[in-house]
């Protein structure tokens, strides 16, 4: 398993770092790190400190922050930026841009499980500027073109 470095950057946290729950899984859950609850009315986004930086270093890796499905399907608690992109370079806190796109006031709570991180592996190119490409099976045919069954 890669190793990665993880600063604490609130002591609370100490206790709390993210972990895979099950040997299958893809998420790390991140938690709040708030000093009380706060309410999210409908339609406000906040942003949540996490207490933690990571520091992939490696460019072939990023990490994506994703919403947990029972927040975001039940509680209509997602992201503000849908997908949050962690660069390999980046040293700050890790933060959770919080949406309640849902009908209800939530109370999100401190330390409660809000979201979850993926590391995924990134291929970098350098792009070749070219006048025509070679042919493919699919060409510029875009969406829809294959028919819906
Ligand atoms: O949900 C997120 C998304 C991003 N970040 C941090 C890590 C990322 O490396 C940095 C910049 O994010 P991004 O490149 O998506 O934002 P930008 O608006 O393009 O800002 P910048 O000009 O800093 O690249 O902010 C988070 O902590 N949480
Ligand atoms: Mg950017």
């Amino acid at each position: 398993m890669k190793s990665v470095d993880l600063k604490i950057l609130d002591a609370r946290m100490r206790d709390y770092l993210p972990a895979y729950a099950t040997a299958g899984s893809a998420g790390l859950d991140l938690r709040a790190c708030l000093d009380e609850a706060m309410t999210i009315a409908p339609g406000q986004t906040v942003l949540v400190p996490t207490g933690l930086a990571i520091h992939l270093a490696d460019p072939g890796y990023a990490a994506v922050i994703l919403p947990r499905s029972g927040l975001g399907h039940k509680h209509g608690i997602v992201l503000g930026n849908l997908v949050g992109l962690i660069d390999s370079d980046y040293q700050g806190q890790l933060m959770v841009s919080t949406w309640n796109r849902g009908a209800e006031p939530f109370v999100l709570q401190p330390l409660e499980r809000l979201a979850q991180m993926v590391i995924v592996p990134v291929a970098r190119v350098a792009f070749n500027v070219v006048d025509d490409f070679e042919g493919s099976a699919r060409g510029a045919g875009g969406f829809g073109s294959t028919g819906r069954q």
